[in-house]
């Protein structure tokens, strides 16, 4: 990532500067798409040639302000983002500043989503799923291992390098509501997708690494059987099945599916944080590293 972060002050010309220096430093090419973070435009490196995604977001001049995203926590997401080098975390390339936007400048993935590539295959092999996993495991045995939880992993936020290859490579976006997790603060909050949070989310207790490991529990159910395991009618229906646990291997769907699989998820999908697997430990489950062909098979 630059050195200087091309960060401006606030002065009109600075905004100017901004304008130019992203422009002057970049060709903005299409819109990719959008969501509550902005807008993700690709674009080419005038000096090098190459090309990057970059993430155009909106901050808030006011506090009172609905506009935008508090720039304190597009701030965090950078001051995340920036120390991170792993090939499934998405990486930041350059990053310019002004009073009203930020752009993050990030490795252009031009596979899309997981969630668009199990919607396209509706469901995956246990062997594609492993694959995927693996890497998952591995960026989010990274991330525990610096003290970063995401907070946020779902399949949206979890995009491919390039989608028409034998295998292919994954990155984990989207660090809006990662934390650094401090040794006796305690961290509490309401965010994230009804779907994919767990228990201790909804019942505003402590976050942990084990939150995150409950988000894999549920993508892991999807990846096998393109269903959410908890998803109700309405959000707060969604809600009462996390809260109770509330999810079954549904015969149609998991009737082919390997009792290590099952196995898998629910050692992750546990209401007791500290009981759930960590990253590491579903690293070296079964039915993610065999000990052998034939335990393979069951
Ligand atoms: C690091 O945080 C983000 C990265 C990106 C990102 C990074 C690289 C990259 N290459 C291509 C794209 C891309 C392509 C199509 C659509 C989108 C975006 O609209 N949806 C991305 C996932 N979303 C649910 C966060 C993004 N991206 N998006 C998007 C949102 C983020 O919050």
């Amino acid at each position: 990532m630059a050195e200087d972060g091309r960060a401006a002050s606030d002065s009109p010309q600075a905004v100017a500067l901004h304008a130019r220096s992203v422009e002057e430093l970049y060709e903005l090419l299409e819109t990719l798409g959008s969501g509550h973070f902005g807008v993700v435009r690709r674009c080419r490196e005038r000096s090098t040639g190459a090309f990057y995604a970059a993430k155009f977001v909106k901050t808030r001049r006011c506090r009172g302000s609905r506009r935008g995203l508090e720039r304190v926590q597009v701030e965090q997401e950078v001051a995340i983002l920036r120390d991170l080098q792993h090939p499934n975390i998405m990486r930041l390339h350059d990053l310019f500043t002004c009073r009203a936007e930020m752009v993050l400048v990030l490795e252009l993935m031009r596979g899309g989503e997981l969630f668009d590539f199990i919607a396209e295959k509706e469901m995956l092999s246990e062997e594609e799923a492993i694959e995927f996993l693996e890497q998952i495991l591995l960026g989010v045995q990274y991330l525990h291992g610096r003290r970063i939880a995401h907070f946020d992993l779902k399949p949206e936020n979890i995009m491919l390098q390039e989608k028409d290859v034998p295998k292919p490579q994954i990155k984990i976006i989207d660090f809006g509501l990662a934390q650094k997790l401090e040794d006796g603060v305690i961290f509490k909050s309401l965010c994230g997708t009804p779907q994919y949070i767990a228990p201790e989310v909804i019942n505003y207790e402590p976050l942990s690494s084990a939150t995150d490991m409950w988000s894999i529990g549920v993508i892991t159910y999807i990846l096998l059987s393109g269903l959410s395991p908890f998803q109700g009618e309405t959000d707060a229906e969604t809600l009462s099945n996390v809260l109770a646990g509330a999810y079954e291997f549904e015969e149609r769907y998991f009737s082919d599916t390997s009792d290590m699989a099952k196995d898998f998820i629910q050692q992750l999908l546990v209401k007791e944080p500290q009981e759930r697997m960590t990253a590491s430990e579903c690293l070296v489950h079964p039915w993610i590293k065999p000990l052998s062909r034939k335990q393979a098979a069951k």
